[in-house]
């Protein structure tokens, strides 16, 4: 689902990495790892195509992708209904009702009309997750999905990664946490461009 071909890049004039490529296939589940200022973050967003210029090598996308940022793209004044309403009125185009399941499903019952600035920071991130209950692409770029969640929720994410991954998706995330889904899972090392 997505390919890159020796990848690098220089920022502030220090190389951050270089020699990085990789395939992510369908089922597959691939976490970039590193220290942090490693460049985990600066490489999700090549390979995502949010960053066009600075980098060297090839990337090339082959399904559509859904990609969560690690700073949350959740705006305070709208309400977590609100909010997925309008990321999904350019994606999937779920109902009402889809909105609704996904912000229950993410443990959000109950608070789908508040003002999303009067959310805890891990709710916050969790409006942000159900838009992993909503979208329809098969390729999933996650920027630390698990910042700020607490145990539940962790194991609630890696249940909806496995069913993702069940259904042919693929994901490719950075944490600095042990992901724990009953499928194919490789490392990316980014110090040593290795991925084992
Ligand atoms: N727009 C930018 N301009 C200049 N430097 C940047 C820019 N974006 C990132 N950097 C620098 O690039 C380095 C890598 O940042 P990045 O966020 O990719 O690291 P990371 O591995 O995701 O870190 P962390 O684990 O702390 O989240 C950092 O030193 C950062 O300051």
């Amino acid at each position: 689902m997505l390919e890159a071909d020796d990848l690098a890049l220089e920022r502030g004039g220090r190389q951050l990495f270089s020699a990085i490529s990789l395939r992510v296939n369908a089922g597959e589940l691939v976490q970039i790892e590193g220290a942090n200022g490693a460049g985990k973050t600066s490489l999700l967003r090549i390979l995502a195509g949010l960053s066009r210029y600075g980098f060297s090598g090839q990337v090339r996308r082959r399904a559509p992708q859904l990609f969560l940022g690690h700073h949350s793209a959740v705006k305070g004044l709208l309400t977590p209904r609100e909010n997925l309403a309008w990321h999904v009125s350019g994606e999937a185009g779920n109902s009402g009702a889809e909105i609704d399941q996904a912000l229950a499903a993410v443990g959000l019952y109950g608070y789908e009309d508040v003002p999303s600035h009067t959310l805890s920071a891990g709710q916050h991130r969790r409006v942000n997750l159900a838009r992993l209950y909503l979208s329809r692409a098969p390729l999933w770029l996650l920027d630390e999905p698990f910042t700020a969640i607490d145990r539940v929720g962790v194991t609630a994410l890696e249940t909806r990664l496995a069913e993702h991954l069940g259904e042919g998706g693929a994901v490719l995330l950075t944490s600095h946490q042990t992901v724990a889904v009953p499928h194919p899972l490789r490392s990316l090392d980014l110090a040593t461009g290795l991925l084992t």
